[in-house]
């Protein structure tokens, strides 16, 4: 068998087993084998090396913003975004088995999760403390942690690791969503005629006044709806900006063709990351 053909069966992501980013793999892809990862990196590697088929990263979220690491990692991973997947986030406090709420005094998750719970952190005085994913956190506390440690995570990482829920749903807001992106290593761009499609890309603008204004211009000008747009910078001279777009439509309709061909007029770089189905209406 070839190194293709045994990647074909996995989605790789970053976490470990009962993380969100697994969730979404077995609810979106339940016909594939979430493969843990430890980095992004790693999910990435994963899928270009043939061992996994399909990664499935988060991108952004309803509370706590933007994945920021995913927003520097993808222009360079050459991979494509073939559907985009949003996981309602419900995170739970777990403990050792036995622990109460009044010993708690430490919380461990993810950055993302700590950012989605800050309400119910304030409120209990806890001190917050980052780890590399919620799953993570669970199993480190399941293993050798202390009874004044608490984490947030999902109840699937609580079934998983045997830790007892003190308090469920402790999301600042109920409407708490993360919009994952599934990637592959060959495009598989959508039907033009397919219902709603987004198109993903990442372009290049020189720090000079206006220049943002004029590759924007041809977006305004078509009516082409662009539902999110990122910047960061390309390095430490602050010269060139780099910007990731999600714009509604296809390439293959005018308007949305006449307005890349006047952003390509206008930027140093255009680079398309993917066309693919909306999973929602904007
Ligand atoms: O730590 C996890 O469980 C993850 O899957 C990561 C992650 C994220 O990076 O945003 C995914 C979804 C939630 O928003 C919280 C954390």
């Amino acid at each position: 068998m070839s190194d293709d053909n045994a990647g074909k069966s996995f989605i790789a992501y970053q976490g470990e087993p009962g993380a969100f980013s697994e969730l979404a793999c077995k609810q979106y892809a339940p016909q594939l084998t979430p493969m843990p990862c430890a980095t992004f990196e790693d999910a990435f590697e994963a899928v270009s090396s043939g061992r996994a088929a399909k990664a499935m990263l988060p991108i952004e979220n309803s509370l706590a913003g933007r994945v920021a690491d995913i927003h520097h990692l993808l222009p360079g991973a050459n991979l494509h975004i073939i559907a985009e997947y949003f996981l309602p986030v419900e995170h739970h406090l777990m403990v050792r088995p036995g622990v109460n709420m009044d010993q708690v005094k430490i919380v461990r998750s993810h950055a993302m999760a700590l950012g989605q719970c800050r309400r119910f952190i304030r409120d209990h005085g806890l001190k917050a403390e980052m780890s590399g994913d919620t799953a993570g956190a669970a199993r480190h506390l399941a293993e050798e942690g202390h009874d004044d440690e608490a984490v947030i995570a999902s109840s699937l990482a609580a079934q998983h690791y045997n830790l007892d829920v003190l308090a469920a749903n402790i999301e600042d807001e109920a409407h708490n969503t993360t919009r994952f992106l599934e990637m592959a290593r060959e495009p598989q761009d959508a039907d033009p005629d397919d219902g709603a499609v987004v198109t993903s890309f990442v372009f290049e603008v020189r720090n000079i006044p206006a220049a943002l204004y004029k590759a924007m211009g041809g977006f305004a000008t078509n009516g082409v709806n662009m539902t999110k747009l990122e910047s960061y910078q390309l390095d430490g001279a602050f010269t060139a900006t780099m910007f990731y777009a999600d714009i509604e439509g296809h390439p293959a309709h005018e308007p949305v063709r006449l307005a890349l061909e006047e952003l390509s007029f206008f930027s140093s770089s255009l680079k398309i990351l993917g066309v693919y189905k909306a999973a929602r209406v904007r």
